[in-house]
């Protein structure tokens, strides 16, 4: 059983202690407040040791937060100038980095006695070097701003150095054995630049098994966002997260109470309701629309952004969401795992087009068979079946 007791932490001597690597002494003057988990070893395994991702999740639940709150100050005020190309050509905004690195320094902080390891999706190659100084002094800014005004007063301002140390914490390759945080520090980027969805993406692997996962949708409607339902109200904000064996839930971003949350339990397809990338480059609408029309699906598609739809979908929002991306492109784990989890722990399934399990055991890349599909568990045969005709049709007719 674990003995839920409220302990005060110094922050100076927990973020100064062990294998801290910020050469500076940080001064945290504020308190925490954390669990103390008597069942805390990890290595009581993935099951028995469900409790023990409890100061995991605290964790988790507070860096996505602060991201959240840099990215929301970013997105009001964004500027052509913030705005950068990736060698991918895909766009990366100063606000990317700058999550990535809050992430990343607040992990570390406040898990000290653990070996700290992060797949995440940028890195500081761009920033160094004289054409990224600019981007880098408004990043180390940002950083600074967020972690002085919303959370961590009386802290020693962070240097550019420190911020790049701690966006490349997230070089790790993952795999199969140990813990590795695995994020997506703007997951939709292209909806953030747009002013649409957008989620800060955080999960936990555990001997290759997602264990824990964290979205934080600073745009999705409170209220449901399904092309069924009547949209009520207007207030944005949402924090879903999920721990394995504890199911799913949501609070507001500014910390309401929590809510659990279930997916949709129709089996009927012509009531479902069904999600995809807005940008079709990302995936097929043709596709789609083959399998749901086979299925016999009424309404039109919800196309958003980001893992907000696995966050919708938790929520009973819509019943289907489909991810068919163009033939050569390879899924990386950090785009799919926390919003996998939340999905799974709400009731639904998750797979690839030809069932099998999501395996986010094998590094940064999540290989899959044509593409996502996520559903409820009832749906999921007669899903399975269209999804199958459908890439039969299009093989056949190439
Ligand atoms: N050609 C492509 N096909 C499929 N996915 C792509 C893609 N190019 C980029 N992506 C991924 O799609 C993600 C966004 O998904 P969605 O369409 O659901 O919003 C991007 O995440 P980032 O925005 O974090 O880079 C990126 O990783
Ligand atoms: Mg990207
Ligand atoms: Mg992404
Ligand atoms: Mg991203």
């Amino acid at each position: 059983m674990a003995v839920c007791s409220l302990r005060v932490i110094n922050f100076r001597t927990r973020y100064c202690s062990g294998e801290s690597k910020f050469k500076k002494p940080i001064n945290f003057s504020r308190f925490a407040i954390r669990f103390n988990s008597s069942s805390s070893s990890s290595s009581q395994g993935v099951i028995a040791s469900t409790m023990a991702y409890e100061k995991e999740l605290a964790a988790a639940k507070k860096a996505a937060t602060l991201a959240a709150r840099l990215c929301q100050k970013v997105q009001k005020a964004l500027l052509q100038s913030d705005v950068h190309s990736k060698s991918d050509k895909s766009p990366v905004t100063v606000a990317d980095y700058g999550s990535q690195a809050i992430v990343s320094f607040v992990l570390e902080g406040e898990l000290p006695s653990e070996p700290f390891s992060l797949v995440a999706e940028e890195d500081s190659g761009d920033l160094r070097g004289e054409s990224g100084q600019e981007t880098l002094k408004r990043i180390t800014e940002l950083v600074n701003d967020t972690l002085t005004s919303e959370a961590l007063d009386g802290f020693s301002t962070l240097t550019a150095e420190d911020i790049t140390r701690a966006i490349d914490n997230g070089k790790s390759e993952g795999g199969s054995s140990g813990r590795h945080w695995v994020l997506d520090p703007i997951d939709g980027t292209k909806g953030f630049l747009r002013g649409d969805q957008y989620a800060i993406a955080l999960a936990l692997l555990h001997e290759g098994k997602v264990v824990l996962g964290v979205l934080a949708c600073p745009n999705l409607p409170l209220a449901s966002i399904g092309s069924n339902q009547q949209h009520s109200g207007n207030e944005v904000g949402c924090l879903f997260f999920a721990t394995v064996g504890e199911g799913a839930y949501m609070q507001t971003l500014d910390g309401s109470s929590k809510t659990r949350v279930h997916v949709s339990a129709t089996e009927n397809p012509e009531e479902a309701s069904f999600f995809e990338s807005f940008e079709a480059a990302h995936s097929s609408h043709d596709l789609s629309k083959s399998i749901t029309e086979k299925l016999g699906v009424k309404v039109p598609p919800v196309r958003i952004d980001s893992q907000a739809k696995y966050g919708a979908l938790s929520r009973g929002d819509g019943t289907i969401y489909l991810r068919f991306p163009h033939k050569g492109y390879r899924e990386k784990i950090w785009d799919h795992a926390a919003g996998c989890i939340v999905v799974t722990e709400a009731g639904g399934v998750a797979t690839d087009a030809a069932g099998n399990p999501l395996d986010f055991s094998k590094g940064r890349f999540l290989d899959v068979a044509s593409g996502i599909i996520v559903t409820n568990q009832k749906l999921m045969p007669q899903l399975l079946r269209a999804v199958k005709e459908s890439l039969n049709e299009k093989a056949s007719s190439l």
